[in-house]
C-alpha cells in the first residue's frame, strides 16, 4: 500500500490521475489498466463483506446468473436521479476519487455484483452512461477478466468465436482495485466465464502483480464485487421537488 495515499478525503479531487498510481500500471495491456493489489486491508474487506449482506432482501436484483445491488440511483440516458451513498461506501468510493481516478469528479455509484461458483458476466461494454473510468474492488474470491475485440474489428476473415476475440485476461484478487481508462474501457467488452475454477495462462496480463504464475488453476468461492464510477449526467431530486439547491 502506498503511505498517505488513501488517507485524505477532501471535497476537491485532482483532475489528474494520481501520478503514485503509475507504478501499478499493466504495461503488457493497451492503455490503461491499473492493478492494486492489496488496495483495502483483510478486516476492511470483512467489513464491507457484513455491510454488503446487511442490505435488506428487496435490495438484491437476481439475474440470471449472479444478484447485484444499486447504490447512487439508477443511471439512465436523460440522467440519474442521484441519492447519496451510504456512509459504509463512500468511505472507499471517496479514497478512489482521491486518486484522480474521475478526473476531478466524485464517485457517486457502486454496482455491488455477487457471484457464486459457476456464475459470471456476459462480455459486455460499460456504455456512455459513466465517465469513461471504471473501477472495482473485489471481495472474498478472486475472478478473471476476460477482454474481447468489439466483432466489427475483427475483419471479414477468420473465425468470431468468443475465445478468438478474447484479447487478454486479467487476474482481480480479493482486496485488489482495478482502474480501466481509455481503450481497456472504450474499446474492449469485458466479461467473466461461468466456471467452477480459472486456469492461468501468459494471456494473464497482471500475473506477477498478483502474484500467480501460468499453469496454476484457482478455484473460485462466493466473489463480491464493488463497481465504482461516475455517472456525469444528474437529475437533482430537489430541484424536482422546487427546491433552490441541489
Ligand atoms: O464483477 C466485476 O468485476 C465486473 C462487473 C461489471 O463488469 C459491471 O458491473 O459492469
Ligand atoms: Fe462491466
Amino acid at each position: 500500500m502506498i503511505k498517505g495515499m488513501f488517507t485524505s478525503s477532501s471535497m476537491a479531487y485532482p483532475c489528474q490521475i494520481s501520478k503514485e498510481l503509475e507504478q501499478y500500471v499493466v504495461t503488457n495491456a493497451p492503455p490503461t489498466v491499473y492493478y492494486i493489489p492489496d488496495f483495502i486491508t483483510e478486516v476492511e474487506e470483512q467489513y464491507l463483506l457484513q455491510e454488503v449482506y446487511k442490505a435488506p432482501k428487496p435490495k438484491w436484483t437476481q439475474l440470471s446468473g449472479r444478484r447485484l445491488q444499486n447504490w447512487g440511483g439508477l443511471p439512465r440516458p436523460k440522467g440519474m436521479l442521484a441519492e447519496k451513498l451510504p456512509d459504509w461506501l463512500l468511505k472507499y468510493t471517496n479514497r478512489i476519487s482521491d486518486l484522480g481516478a474521475f478526473n476531478g469528479k466524485a464517485a457517486n455509484h457502486v454496482l455491488v455484483n455477487e457471484y457464486k461458483p459457476g456464475e459470471g458476466i456476459m462480455p459486455h461494454e460499460d456504455g456512455p452512461l459513466y465517465h469513461p473510468t471504471v473501477t472495482t474492488i473485489s471481495l472474498g474470491s478472486h475472478a478473471l477478466l476476460d477482454f474481447y475485440r468489439p466483432i466489427g474489428q475483427c475483419g471479414t476473415e477468420g473465425p468470431r468465436d468468443e475465445e478468438s476475440r478474447c484479447l487478454l485476461s486479467l487476474l482481480l484478487r480479493p482486496r485488489s482495485l482495478l482502474i480501466l481508462r481509455e481503450e481497456m474501457y472504450e474499446r474492449l467488452l469485458h466479461g467473466i466465464r461461468n466456471d467452477w475454477e480459472d486456469t492461468l495462462t501468459e494471456r494473464v496480463a497482471n500475473l506477477s502483480s498478483a502474484s500467480a504464475q501460468p499453469g496454476g488453476v484457482l478455484t473460485r468461492g462466493t466473489r463480491v464485487s464493488l463497481t465504482i464510477r461516475h455517472v456525469p449526467k444528474v437529475i437533482c431530486a430537489n430541484l424536482l421537488l422546487g427546491r433552490k439547491k441541489c
